[in-house]
């Protein structure tokens, strides 16, 4: 039986099997037949969330033959540094970090690596402080300054209860993209995702009966439509991206305000603003022009620090 190959986006994944959203809105339950490389990515079949593929639909099961080509896409922290590289996602236009300064309260080492991590696959950043209404009057104001100084590096800031208000603001800046979101447990990463698409937990009901039962799929991650052009993707129980591998002077690539300044220390590119001598950044951050926090946390990122939680 020869059926006509149709291009589609990879909304979820299980590792084996593919869920497929052709233009005309159907799902393809679709599979990986023979063998697909990419350059540069070691995996065979490195099928991910948000890639657009061309596949058979033949038989119940549809086979992915190509992947089409990629603006991006973000690696998934490994365990250990096998080499194996999970590619967590395609094809993503921007990435929102679900955060709160109430209980559990977000560090801003986590903030700071996300950021540097969307950076460094060059994704513009988004961040939802949430729930205000809980907040103590200091954590209110500490949420205005953070909210400031990520603003001025370039990061579009939202601060919210996605438990009381309408999340209209945030559904803006979504618009025809594909938006990454991501924050701690707890946070309120699916009270807000609930307001965007009220009928998204019907959608993964839908997706779950009519394939595979019983499969863990919690570590992928999933695309939800949220319209025709819209799409968002969830990664429950992914704490962190990998970082591109990242050379010791790169770092400070990845914090825009000292990208912007190291050309001015006195060894330039080689510096990695620790204790060199006539150095922009640390004289930046004297001065008050680097705030101390993203300082520490790229001291703690560049030194290997544990500042995960
Ligand atoms: N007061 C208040 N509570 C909120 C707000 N947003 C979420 N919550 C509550 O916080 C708890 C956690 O919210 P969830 O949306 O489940 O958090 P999550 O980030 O999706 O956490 P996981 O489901 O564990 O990944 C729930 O009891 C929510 O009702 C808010 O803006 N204000
Ligand atoms: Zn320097």
């Amino acid at each position: 039986m020869s059926t006509q190959r149709l291009n589609g986006t990879v909304m979820r994944s299980t590792g084996s099997f593919y869920d497929v959203l052709a233009p005309d809105g159907r799902h393809y339950n679709c599979r990986v037949r023979g063998k697909i490389r990419l350059e540069g990515i070691k995996e065979t079949n490195p099928v991910a969330v948000g890639d657009h593929v061309a596949f058979d639909p033949e038989h119940e099961i549809g086979s992915i033959t190509e992947i089409l080509p990629r603006t991006n896409h973000i690696l998934r922290q490994s365990v250990k540094k096998t080499g194996h590289s999970h590619i967590l996602a395609a094809n993503v236009d921007q990435a929102l970090l679900v955060v709160t300064l109430a209980m559990p309260r977000t560090s801003l080492g986590f903030i700071d690596r996300f950021l540097v991590s969307a950076e460094a696959f060059r994704i513009p950043q988004v961040i939802v402080f949430n729930k205000k209404d809980l907040l103590l009057p200091e954590e209110s104001e500490l949420t205005q300054q953070l909210i400031a100084l990520y603003t001025s590096l370039g990061v579009t800031c939202f601060s919210l209860s996605a438990r009381e208000e309408s999340a209209d603001a945030v559904q803006h800046v979504l618009q025809n993209k594909i938006t990454l979101i991501a924050g701690h447990s707890g946070v309120g990463k699916s009270t807000l995702l609930n307001k965007l698409a009220p009928h998204i937990e019907q959608t993964v009901g839908d997706i779950s009966s009519s394939s595979e039962k019983g499969t863990h799929t919690t570590t992928f991650a999933e695309m939800f439509q949220l319209d025709e052009r819209t799409f968002v993707i969830d990664t429950p129980g992914v704490k962190e991206w990998g970082l591109v591998d990242t050379q010791r002077q790169e770092l400070s690539d990845y914090f825009p305000e000292m990208r912007d300044r190291r050309l001015d220390c006195k060894f330039g590119a080689r510096c990695i603003h620790v204790s060199e001598p006539k150095c922009a950044v640390i004289d930046a951050v004297q001065s008050g022009a680097i705030a101390p926090s993203r300082y520490q946390n790229y001291l703690g990122m560049l030194l290997g620090e544990d500042n995960r939680k």
